[in-house]
């Protein structure tokens, strides 16, 4: 089986968030499972500015879309995932791709719309033996449209299986109906059995009605969606594909976030010992008063109330009456941005807030917490909660969606469990759990060590999800050809 895994970002070449990491790492291990696999995504500017691209080869220039309406020419430059043989093939094309954020609004469905239409010719000309595309978000969901409208009676694309991958149903590509034409896509798609969404184009809701299958990235967040509380509109179509709906939970890749070998961390993790040898050096890092009995506890994410970033902003002021440190990174919503700086300034000593997007302080502060808070108002599968057990830092999160298929409560009765958490979103509850949390760190310490130790016990690596990929691939090419 040859699979195409395409997305609008890939770690370490483009990352705005957790599908980077996992476009960058999945397929390695479906490679490693013994699958044909490649990854295709857009050509960024930043890509340029970070990468000897003179390493990459050239394998095609002068390419046009066939369907789109943007006639300009791209050339496909490949190069390889990072540590891996698997091939990634980037589009690239003048000036379409070159702002800073990646999801730059401004002509994002022309971007999206023309990435989806050069994928397909990608594949065509350097994999026409692929059997199935694996597409991801709603960025890259025009894929299957193009299938299904352009593409039926091509001889090489019409036998290719699609699978959409939802890694957050809260965006969905909403645009007024005449982006189809400039799509070349046919006006009949605005109809509300196709992409018609309350006089929009949702195109989504393309993806998922137009996919063979679809997953999401937890077995949790698989349910969630189809609910009115999770689903954000779209619950209803999910319900009538609920027997092509299938929940696989994320991996993290084992070979880069290695508490051993990680050249951004302060010092191998092995033991408590070396864990709070990274508290500390983060502390003095950070400007922070340098001690080990204080709670660190820290926050890494997008500032957007999808994170609970608005709850954690409700309790911050009863929080800092605690022995603890407040560590924050991330960049997002302005409100919170502005709300967390001007924190800084009231508690200097037991506060660092980070505005940036800075991969190796990530990693620096998931091995050197005690506490990662993730209290998601909604999260699909999170990656921060698995990246932080890894290092040995405890989670306090919200039991949903994939934080609810990671983490389990510690228990100080049979010493099981691996961090703690709460059910209903609202700040009291999210207030009493950092509590426990807290005195669980400061005054019981034995069971503190054991959470330590459950915690870095886990195993949260990718070949068990590659083999379940590899499981709906199958079903996927299954019901193309009509079995
Ligand atoms: N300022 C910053 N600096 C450095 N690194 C930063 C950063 N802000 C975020 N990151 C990194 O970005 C990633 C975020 O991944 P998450 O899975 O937690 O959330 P995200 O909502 O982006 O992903 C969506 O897709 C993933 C993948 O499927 C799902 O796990 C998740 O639930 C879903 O919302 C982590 O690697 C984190 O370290």
């Amino acid at each position: 089986m040859k699979i195409a895994y395409v997305s609008y970002e890939v770690s370490p070449f483009a990352k705005a968030g957790g599908l980077a990491d996992v476009a960058g790492a999945l397929p390695k291990y479906i490679k490693n499972a013994g699958e044909e696999i490649y990854v295709i995504m857009p050509f960024h500017k930043n890509i340029e500015n970070n990468f000897d691209i003179s390493k990459f080869e050239v394998v095609k220039t002068d390419l046009i879309p066939n369907s789109h309406t943007h006639k300009s020419p791209f050339s496909v430059y490949k190069s390889y995932l990072e540590g891996s043989s698997v091939v990634i093939y980037f589009i690239k094309t003048d000036s379409l791709y070159d702002s800073k954020n990646i999801y730059d609004e401004e002509n994002i469905f022309l971007k999206t719309s023309y990435f989806c239409d050069s994928a397909l010719k990608t594949i065509k000309e350097c994999e026409p033996d692929t059997n199935v595309i694996n597409i991801n978000d709603w960025h890259t969901s025009l894929i299957p449209v193009y299938l299904k409208t352009h593409y039926l009676q091509d001889n090489i694309l019409k036998k290719i299986a699609t699978i959409l991958t939802i890694h957050n149903i809260g965006y969905q590509g909403l645009f007024n109906p005449e982006v189809l034409n400039q799509a070349g896509l046919p006006n009949y798609l605005f109809n509300i059995n196709a992409l018609e969404y309350y006089g929009k184009i949702n195109v989504l809701k393309g993806g998922i009605l137009f996919s063979n299958i679809i997953n999401t990235v937890s077995p949790t967040y698989a349910k969630e969606i189809q609910s009115e509380e999770y689903g954000y509109g779209l619950e209803g179509i999910l319900k009538v594909r609920s027997e092509d709906l299938f929940g696989i939970l994320n991996g993290i890749d084992y070979s880069i976030y290695d508490p051993l070998k990680d050249p951004h961390i302060f010092h191998p993790i092995e033991s408590y010992e070396d864990k709070l040898k990274n508290k500390t050096s983060l502390q003095e890092y950070l400007g922070l008063t340098k001690d080990e009995n204080i709670t660190l506890i820290s926050f890494i994410g997008r500032l957007f109330e999808q994170k609970g970033i608005d709850l954690i902003s409700k309790i911050m002021d009863l929080l800092l009456l605690n022995d603890i440190q407040f560590v924050l990174l991330g960049t997002g919503d302005k409100k919170y941005e502005e709300y967390f700086a001007t924190l800084t300034k009231l508690y200097p000593k037991k506060i660092s807030i980070n505005i940036t997007f800075d991969v190796d302080l990530a990693q620096k502060i998931y091995a050197g917490s005690d506490i990662f808070l993730m209290p998601s108002k909604y999260e699909p599968c999170g990656l921060g909660q698995m990246y932080s057990m890894r290092y040995g830092t405890v989670p306090v999160v919200r039991y949903t969606g994939g934080l609810k298929d990671t983490v389990s409560e510690y228990n100080s009765k049979d010493k099981k469990g691996t961090g703690f958490g709460f059910h209903e979103y609202k700040e009291a509850d999210l207030l009493y759990t950092l509590m426990k949390a807290i005195y669980f760190h400061q005054k019981r310490k034995d069971d503190w060590t054991n959470i330590f130790e459950n915690c870095m016990k886990e195993d949260f690596s990718y070949e068990k999800t590659a083999k379940k990929y590899i499981e709906l691939y199958k079903i996927a090419l299954d019901k193309k050809r009509g079995h």
